[in-house]
Parts: C-alpha cells; structure tokens; sequence
C-alpha cells in the first residue's frame, strides 16, 4: 500500500516569477529541492494575470504587477507572495492575510541603490546638466557658469526619513550639504542632519527637494501645486517614491512656469508593463527633466541581493511555515521539525478558534511536540509539531478545516 500522503510534494510546488526577477531567485529555490520555476520577463494584468496565478503555490513580482483583492480570490492554491522589491503596494495586503497567504518583502536590498541615483541627481540638477546635454545632442553648445551651482553649502530637503531618506542625508552631508527632513514620525537625525519644523518650512529652504515615502492614501498626491508653490523659486525636486505622490500636470506647468527649476523623475502613476510598451507621460519632452524608466533600485547588485533575499523566505515559509518578516501577517520564528509532522492552522482571530484547536489534539490523543501561536489584529496562526503517522495527521487536518474561522491549514514533513 503506498503510503497517504498529507504533505504536499515539493517537485509539484509551481513557482513563478513576475518582471525579469533575478536569476539569483531562481538559484536559491533549484537549490532548496524546487524544480518547477518559470521567470517571465514582465508583467501580467486582467485575466492573463488571474490565469497564471491560479496555476501558481507561489508567486514573485516586483512593483508593477497588481495582486488585488479579485487576483487573490481565484488564486486557490497561492500560499505565499514575494515582492522582489521595498514597496508593497502593488498587494491587497488584507485580501492577502485573510487568504492565509503571507507576503514577503526586500526592506533593505535596494536602498543604497535609490540613494545613489538621488545624489547623483541632485548634483546634475543643480548644475543644469539635463539642458546642457539636451543642447549638445542637438548641436548646440553653450558653455556657461550661468545657472549652474556646486551642491556644496546647499540645502538638500528629504522627504520621508526612512531606510532610503537617511541614505541620501549620510551621503549628501559626505559632499557638503546641509540636510533637512521632515517625517510624520519622529526620526533619529543622522549626522548632522535636522528635523524642518514641518513640510512647509522644509520646503522654503531646500534648493533640492526629493522625496521617499511609501505610496499610503495619506500620500496619495501628498505633493500637488500647493506644495510646489511652497518650493524656493527655482529649486528642484526629485520623485523616486511612487508616482502617485506628486500630481505630475502640477509638477509640469510649474516646470514651465520655472517654479522647479528641474526635476528628476523615476515613478509615474501610470507605468508600462514591460520593456516592450510604450511611456507616455506630461514630462516628456523637457529639457530641465530627467526621466527615468522606474530603475532607483535597479543595479545587478541591488537585484542579484533581492532575488536571494525573498526567495530564501519564500522557500523558508514553504518548507517551514517561519513567517519572520511577513509584511501582512503574524510573525511566527520555527525550528526544524524533523522527524514530526507539523500542521500549519491559520484562522480568524476571533475568541474560540484556539480552543476548539487544543480540543481537537487531546479528543485524538496525539502527543504535541511544540506549539507556536502568533495573532495580529485580523488572523491567528498557529503551528502544532506532532508525532504522528500520515494517516492520523490527515484526519487531524480534515477536522481543522472544519473548526469555524479557519482561514487554510498545510501539513509540512
Ligand atoms: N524608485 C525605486 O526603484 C524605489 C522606490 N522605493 C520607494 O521608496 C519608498 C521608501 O522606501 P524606504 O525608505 O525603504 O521606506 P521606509 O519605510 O524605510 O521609509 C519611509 C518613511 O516615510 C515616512 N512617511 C510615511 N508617510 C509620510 C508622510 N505622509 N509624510 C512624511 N513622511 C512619511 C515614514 O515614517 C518613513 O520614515 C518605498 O515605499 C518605495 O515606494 C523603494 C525602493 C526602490
Ligand atoms: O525594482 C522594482 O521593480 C521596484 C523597485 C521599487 O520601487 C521598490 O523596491 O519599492
């Protein structure tokens, strides 16, 4: 008699990797047992996304694909997400959670990479070097001082002083500025670095302006015309957040109007899909402006670390149930389970569920080698090693799903 199997086989678990992810990932699951992985070059939308979702135990994406509520509700075998990047708000974090399908991030991977673009930016802009390398493509050549300053002495102003912004405050002190923040938090200044006392006395003293916070509602369009009027005449402003925090016809008619002096852009809240589809946007076309295809966090080195990083917790979650760093769920840190069976419960958490969950395990007489419980305020999670055979494992799971408030339940061995 074959031998009833509860947990499901790792060469049968369908990995895919969303927008050119790096083949680093690709590295670390072939190397953790997972032999079926496919790497699509970029993104997918609509049907076509929900498709190949649905066919999917895990998916990596990086910013632009859209995992929403829909995508999530038809993914029936999905057990887990990677966002192969920082930001998270391409993922209905809540469809996510109550779907039982923790979500994965890269906080740290990228962000020297993003600082490095910045600073390097604000350097051009302040030295006009968009217009003057748009003039000699076209021939013309007007070498001149006029308009064009050292970074030296000036005011570089950060917006959001997180892990990116305070990379950019350290750095940019590095070359002489002085650097102001403002954060709805209150932050730890670095170096020499001081808090603005709020946006707008910020924004009356930077001569760079640049910005790094998450895309929330509360920055949604967070910098419109309002905020640009509020700008130094001439300053410049620098956008590598997401495009739905500066209203960008604002930011073109007050770089017309020479309110900004120059801008450098790398988000836009609207974003081809991939390499092959065409960028449309209001800046396009300005001198003063340097666009970029969404590429702050994109160096071989920021995306070879990425790959690894997520797809190392992606494979811990689905060998070991560990959620250590999850971004929409509980935490809960697992030791090896060798030789135990060990039974993932993931439910509401609402009062009860815990209970009928204990009753369960001594109305069956199975020994509990080690219990591990996290609850957030949506969802519990609860992780029971047991010594059991697969036959009574199997029953204990069918029993599990039946106790009101369970949300999903794996068997891991
Ligand atoms: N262009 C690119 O390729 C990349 C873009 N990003 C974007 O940069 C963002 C920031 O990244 P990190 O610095 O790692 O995030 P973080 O979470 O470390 O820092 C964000 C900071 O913004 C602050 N904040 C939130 N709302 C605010 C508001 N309304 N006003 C002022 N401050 C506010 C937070 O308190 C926090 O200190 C990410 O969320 C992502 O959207 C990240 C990596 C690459
Ligand atoms: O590299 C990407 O696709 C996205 C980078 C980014 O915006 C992030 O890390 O939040």
């Amino acid at each position: 008699m074959t031998a009833l199997k509860t947990s499901f086989p790792k060469q049968d678990i369908r990995v895919v990797l969303f927008e050119g992810i790096s083949r680093s990932a690709v590295e670390v699951f072939e190397a953790a047992g997972y032999a079926q992985v496919e790497l699509l070059p970029k993104s997918l939308a609509g049907a076509d996304l929900i498709e190949k979702v649905a066919g999917a135990h895990i998916i990596g994406i990086r910013s632009r694909t859209q995992v929403t509520a829909e995508v999530v509700a038809q993914a029936r075998k999905l057990i887990t997400i990677g966002c192969f990047c920082i930001g998270t708000n391409q993922v209905d974090l809540e469809a996510a959670e109550l779907a039982g399908i923790p979500v994965f991030n890269a906080p740290y991977s990228n962000t020297r990479s993003v600082a490095e673009l910045v600073l390097a930016e604000a350097i051009l802009l302040m030295r006009g070097i968009p217009q003057k390398n748009a003039e000699c493509h076209r021939g013309g050549w007007s070498k001149s001082a006029l308009g064009s300053h050292e970074v030296r002495g000036k005011t570089l102003g950060i917006v959001g002083y997180g892990h990116i912004g305070t990379q950019v405050g350290v750095l940019a002190e590095s070359l002489g500025m002085q650097v102001l923040f403002h954060d709805i938090e209150a932050k730890l200044s670095l170096g020499n670095a001081r808090a603005a006392a709020g946006l707008d006395d910020l924004l009356a003293r930077a001569d760079v302006v640049t910005l790094h916070v998450p895309e929330t509602p509360a920055t949604q369009l967070m910098f419109g015309a309002e905020q640009i009027a509020r700008m130094k005449p001439g300053a410049h402003l620098i956008n590598a957040s997401r495009g739905t925090v500066v209203d960008i016809d604002a930011l073109a008619a007050a770089l017309d109007s020479g309110q900004v002096g120059g801008a450098a852009v790398d988000v836009f809240p609207v974003e081809p899909k991939g390499n092959d589809d065409r960028f449309e946007s209001p800046l396009v076309g300005r001198d003063n402006v340097i666009l970029t295809p969404h590429v702050g966090g994109s160096t071989l080195e920021a995306q070879d670390n990425i790959g690894t990083e997520v797809a190392a917790k992606l494979v811990r979650y689905s060998d070991n149930g560990s959620t250590l760093s999850a971004v929409n769920f509980p935490e809960v840190t697992l030791p090896e389970h060798a030789g135990s069976h060990r039974i993932l419960h993931i439910h509401r958490n609402v009062p009860g569920v815990l209970s009928k969950v204990n009753e369960l395990f001594s109305r069956e007489g199975v020994n509990i080698d080690g219990q591990f419980l996290r609850t957030d305020a949506k969802v519990g999670y609860v992780v029971i090693d047991v010594a059991s055979s697969p036959e009574t494992t199997a029953r204990l799971r069918a029993a599990l799903n039946e106790i009101e408030g369970t949300l999903r339940t794996r068997v891991l061995y």
